[in-house]
């Protein structure tokens, strides 16, 4: 589905990514690990297109994504829930969600009835303003805008980051629910208990490289790994 090679990106004369490799494959959900800085949500947003390849390749269902746009990308089946979500504050949350509805010929079948049925908190205030809400419907909010655009890759920059424990668990569950669907998913995200029950493997990132890769049960016996790339 997705294969990352040699990646490198930064931001103006500073590079931050020295090679990234890593896949997603068809229906597996992998994720980004490492301590803060690390070049996670550089890699995010250069997957996206919202930074330009200095070097390497994205491939998305083989077609390689290097110098297209990022509503491009969107189109191809990249949806992203960006850290710190940027919904529309002014708009109701179904229109949020409409906003980003995009009907593919060829990929899943979401629309607001089911978005809304797999968050039944977003039915009950379908038309409240989006920033009444709270930071886990906010967030609950993001994964459904991102849903609508019928993703085949769906990418999770931090989507539990700040959020009272129920709220991530229901954000966890839901995430297990698009898997046991077929939803590919790449998430970046620091709860390794939460990403056990979810991840197919892990990739640990250090200064723009990934420098190890297993799966959670492989991770979990490597308390040398947590130390000293994660901080845990
Ligand atoms: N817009 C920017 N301009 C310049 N440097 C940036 C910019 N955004 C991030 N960086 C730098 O790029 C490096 C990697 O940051 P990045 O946000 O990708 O890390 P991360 O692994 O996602 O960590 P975090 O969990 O803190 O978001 C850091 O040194 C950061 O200071």
């Amino acid at each position: 589905m997705l294969t990352v090679e040699g990646l490198q990106a930064g931001y103006g004369g500073s590079q931050v990514l020295f090679g990234m490799d890593f896949e997603a494959p068809t229906g597996q959900a992998v994720s980004l690990v490492g301590r803060n800085g690390m070049g996670k949500t550089t890699t995010v947003r250069t997957l996206m297109g919202m930074l330009p390849l200095r070097g390497g390749s994205v491939v998305l269902h083989g077609r390689p994504l290097a110098g297209l746009a990022p509503h491009a990308i969107a189109r191809l089946g990249m949806g992203l829930v960006p850290e710190g979500r940027r919904i529309f504050g002014s708009l109701s949350v179904e229109e949020n969600l409409v906003a980003t509805a995009r009907r593919s010929a060829t990929r899943g079948h979401w629309s607001l009835d089911r978005v809304l049925g797999l968050f039944p908190r977003l039915g009950e205030r379908r038309r409240q303003s989006a920033r009444t809400l709270s930071g886990g419907e906010q967030q609950m909010l993001a994964i459904g805008r991102a849903l609508m655009t019928n993703p085949a890759l769906l990418v999770l920059d931090e989507a539990t980051e700040g959020l009272a424990p129920l709220i991530r668990r229901e954000i966890w569950d839901c995430l297990r629910t698009l898997k046991s669907e077929g939803l590919t998913t790449l998430v970046i995200d620091k709860n390794l208990t939460e990403m056990a029950a979810l991840l197919d493997r892990h990739h640990i990132v250090e200064k723009g490289r990934v420098v190890w890769s297993g799966t959670p049960a492989e991770l979990a016996s490597r308390a040398d790994l947590a130390q000293r790339y994660l901080g845990i």
